[in-house]
């Protein structure tokens, strides 16, 4: 870590801690001791650019990737020598980018729902007062319950994830690129709901994109990724009002409206 790194959110319950973690492929070292915390109802943002690492360090929270090093706390518990039972994979729900593939084409709206409220007894009969309180919550009408995903746009596709996600009741959700994948006009509806969310439901997130404006619209503090390092982590107003890093201040330069940032290669 470099001095440019503040630490977030003094004084509030810390939900996530990454501590020193480091991931290889091979001989190639995709993450080398990267620190962060994300506390109780907050949302990190996690930029770099493609090859970063941003993915992987995601997939090393939920489990899917090992890490060579480090530790990952989640409410203080490490889950890098903790078993991946299905109620602590429950704690971490993470929406993907593509909201074409992460939804069960062959199940309902509403039996999608139902399995994540409750695994055990996958019932819309028994749930459909909680699935439509999810649909509203994401802006959709509880009748969507009956339809299949395929019935969908991008844009409603994305925000029935982030109802699953929801009935979950995770720690933390994870989500990964979720508005790249859309058109901009659509961008704008699924950030709205994932913003009033957070509001009214203390949601605690971390948020993976390239897109600097998108991070700026959504988080509280910015993380930014060079080659596997986390060079600076700090408030968003102090982070794109006075970047202390020189690799965050080129970034920065490189978009001056705060667009998508370029990607390597
Ligand atoms: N399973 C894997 N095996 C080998 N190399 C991998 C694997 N997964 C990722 N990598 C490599 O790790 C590096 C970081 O990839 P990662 O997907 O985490 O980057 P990213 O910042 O999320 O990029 P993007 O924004 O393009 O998704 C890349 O060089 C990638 O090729």
């Amino acid at each position: 870590m470099t001095d440019a790194i503040q630490k977030a959110g003094a004084g509030t319950t810390t939900v996530l801690e990454v501590q020193d973690l480091d991931v290889a492929f091979g001989k190639h070292h995709v993450l080398k001791e990267v620190s962060l915390t994300v506390p109780q109802g907050r949302t990190l943002g996690l930029v770099g650019e493609s090859g970063s690492g941003k993915s992987t360090l995601a997939k090393a929270i939920v489990g899917l990737v090992k890490p060579a090093g480090g530790r990952i706390l989640l409410d203080g518990v490490d889950l890098t020598h903790t078993k991946r039972t299905v109620a602590v994979r429950r704690r971490v729900q993470m929406i993907p980018q593509d909201p074409y593939s992460s939804l069960n084409p062959r199940m309902t709206i509403g039996e999608t729902l139902a399995e994540a409220l409750d695994p055990r007894r996958a019932s819309v009969k028994a749930h459909r007062t909680e699935i439509e309180a999810l649909l509203n919550r994401v802006a959709l009408d509880g009748e969507v319950a009956a339809r299949h995903p395929q019935e969908f746009s991008g844009g409603q596709r994305q925000r029935i994830a982030v109802a699953r996600a929801l009935a979950v009741r995770p720690a933390l959700i994870i989500a990964d690129e979720v508005t790249s994948a859309l058109d901009t006009s659509v961008q704008a509806e699924v950030l709205g709901v994932l913003r009033e969310l957070r509001r009214e439901l203390d949601l605690t997130m971390l948020f993976i994109s390239h897109d600097l404006a998108v991070v700026r619209h959504v988080c509280d503090e910015v993380a930014v990724l060079k080659d596997g390092e986390l060079v600076e982590l700090a408030a968003r107003d102090a982070l794109f009002g006075e970047p202390r890093h020189p690799y965050t201040r080129l970034l920065l330069d490189s978009v001056p409206d705060g667009g998508p940032l370029r990607t390597a290669g």
